[in-house]
């Protein structure tokens, strides 16, 4: 329906979301199978009591109807022997007891059976996802990656507390059932198993039909989180254009499809039960019918016969019923898990090699050789550059916007590989490090800086998680934050939520920097990290950022050419390609493009 609300609605057209296709694969044997690995941790835990507990039950739901019919009202209740009947009575009620017992027991283990696979996978899944490589996010929404970690591991939930023992239990219910009826009275077992094939077929279709109208109402809701998550994050955008109205628009037209498609999923579901109703009853009038004739007219059925029939045909139709609804639950699942492995099958494009070589204490020396690089197959962000930054060194990189200056920062980092050439630190090549330890000689503050939900303490901390409330506050104190921090209401324990939205922009830049200086790199990267804060207090916490530089490799990226002046290398880029290169003096001499920049930003300041 949003589609026929933008037709009539020509200016909602830019809202456009990614559509959940819904999934009809046929059943795949193998994502089963890799799917119940995850189930193997428990497999001497907590599923063998719960099949024994299922198995405990499942026996005593299908001997008590066969000891009324065959043994009490077949034996026992001829005799009169009214001792006889309580001691059977007390037997029933014993057996009634055992089995609540084992349902008790099967549904605690299932839970925690089930409860801990979703654990598993989601732990799994995370920790994968988290170490996957910059190319995975750039091609992804957050929003569909939480999809995936939250709700597909979420829809596999019933598969595995409930689904997996039900299908067992039912399967056991179901072949016992037909065998019992079957050597109890093979006629009526027959003339009652005649209608089966029909209800099964009926069943399965409609299962399907309901199948599709959830799976409808998922896409619904999965159209309505992708505009609210997209709505508030952009409300103070959305306010200053005044396009509150189209947004709200909007939001009536998808959660009316939302409500829509919820009726039509339950009215369908609601058609469910009376159908399982209506096949029990089908088989009660072919049993009254057919099983009284045979009492009256065949001697091998006897009332007992009759009896337990009656006691199974009301056990029958359940695990049929619920058997259908498993193989759509199967279905479901492995659409879901299908999504799940893709991620967990991704492999980061950095890999770490077998063998990678430890990086503890480094100098800080980085050379670029004849590095090429590209994100994307058909553009070049960098073409054969060719550099060296000494340990200690302040290089400065400039250039217009996307000349190439974060991709060299994101090298260095080892977020993407170049693609032709090396980058090396102190003479090893990026390629053969360990991760981990590279990362942590390298501190990187960007314009945007991320600030965590928790304490301005615990911020700063996420620099070094062993330093001590002295070190953080002391780093603070270096870098210019402790005097605003203590203007805060509960100082260093003051709660910023996620983003840190009651900071200032400044004020979280100079919080990204206490977090660098408690990290203690030997190679700090500033991109753009001083942007946001104005002139006055830049110059201000100049003494600060050399403090932060001194004796660490730099790379600064900044716009602002004030910022640079003292480096002692500055790189001109343009497209991707090194243009010039020198000090501020040599490279004003020079009069070529740094000296264009400088010169245009003086004009600016002069117009003012
Ligand atoms: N994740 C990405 N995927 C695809 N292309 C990208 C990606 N990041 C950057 N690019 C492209 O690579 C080129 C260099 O971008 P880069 O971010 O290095 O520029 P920059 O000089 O840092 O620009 P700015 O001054 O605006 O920050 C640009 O053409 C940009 O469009």
């Amino acid at each position: 329906m949003a589609e026929t609300l933008k037709a009539k609605s020509p200016h909602l057209k830019r809202f456009r979301y990614t559509q959940d296709i819904p999934v009809d694969k046929p059943f795949n044997w193998q994502q089963l199978v890799r799917l119940l690995k995850y189930v193997k941790p428990y497999a001497k835990t907590a599923l063998p009591i719960a099949i024994i507990a299922m198995l405990v039950s499942t026996a005593v739901r299908l001997i008590v109807p066969v000891i009324i019919g065959n043994y009490v009202v077949d034996q026992v209740l001829p005799t009169g022997d009214t001792n006889l009947l309580l001691s059977f009575a007390v037997g029933i009620l014993a057996l009634y007891l055992l089995s609540y017992v084992g349902n008790a027991v099967r549904i605690k283990y299932v839970n925690i059976l089930g409860q801990n696979v979703i654990y598993d996978l989601r732990h799994h899944l995370f920790s994968h996802v988290q170490r996957l490589s910059n190319r995975f996010f750039d091609n992804r929404s957050a929003g569909s990656i939480i999809v995936r970690i939250m709700n597909d591991i979420n829809s596999l939930q019933e598969l595995f507390t409930n689904g997996i023992i039900n299908l067992l239990m039912d399967s056991i219910m179901l072949i016992s059932i037909v065998i019992i009826l079957l050597v109890v009275s093979p006629k009526l077992a027959l003339a009652i198993m005649v209608v089966i094939p029909i209800m099964f077929y009926i069943s399965t279709k409609l299962r399907k039909n309901i199948r599709r109208s959830w799976q409808q109402v998922r896409i619904q809701q999965s159209r309505v989180n992708s505009h609210l998550n997209e709505s508030i994050q952009g409300v103070r955008i959305t306010q200053s254009f005044s396009q509150e109205d189209n947004n709200t628009e909007y939001f009536h037209g998808v959660n009316d499809d939302t409500f829509q498609s919820w009726r039509i999923a339950t009215k369908k579901s609601a058609m469910f039960r009376p159908f399982v109703e209506m096949s029990n009853a089908i088989g009660s009038v072919i049993l009254i019918a057919y099983g009284s004739y045979l009492i009256i007219y065949d001697p091998q059925v006897t009332l007992g016969n009759f009896v337990t029939f009656t006691f199974f045909i009301g056990m029958f139709w359940e695990p049929i019923s619920r058997l259908g609804q498993m193989y759509n639950q199967l279905l479901m699942a492995m659409s879901a898990s299908e999504r799940i492995f893709e991620f967990l099958d991704e492999k980061p494009n950095v890999k770490e090699k077998d063998d990678a070589i430890e990086m503890d204490d480094i100098q800080g020396h980085i050379e670029f050789d004849k590095v090429q690089f590209s994100y994307d197959e058909d553009r070049i962000a960098l073409h054969e550059i060719s550099l060296e930054m000494k340990p200690g060194e302040t290089v400065a990189l400039v250039g217009h916007t996307g000349s190439g200056k974060s991709t060299i920062a994101n090298l260095i980092n080892r977020f993407y590989d170049p693609t032709q050439g090396s980058v090396k630190i102190d003479g090893t090549d990026l390629r053969d490090v360990k991760l981990d330890g590279l990362r942590q000689n390298i501190s990187v503050v960007l314009q945007d800086t991320f600030i965590f939900s928790g304490t301005i303490m615990e911020n700063i901390r996420f620099g070094r998680p062993d330093a001590s409330d002295e070190e953080v506050i002391d780093a603070a104190k270096v870098v210019g934050a402790d005097d605003f921090i203590q203007r805060l209401a509960d100082g260093y324990e003051t709660e910023v939520e996620e983003r840190g939205n009651i900071l200032s922009a400044g004020e979280r830049q100079l919080l990204s920097f206490a977090r660098a200086l408690l990290a203690d790199p030997k190679i700090i990267i500033l991109d753009e990290a001083t942007a946001s804060i104005d002139t006055e207090t830049e110059v201000k916490i100049q003494d600060a950022l050399k403090r932060l530089l001194k004796g660490r490799t730099s790379i600064i990226i900044a716009h602002r050419l004030s910022t640079i002046r003292d480096s002692d290398n500055i790189i001109v880029l343009e497209n991707g390609r090194i243009l010039e290169q020198g000090n501020h003096n040599e490279l004003m001499n020079h009069q070529g493009e740094y000296y264009g920049l400088v010169k245009s930003q003086f004009q600016m300041l002069d117009q003012l």
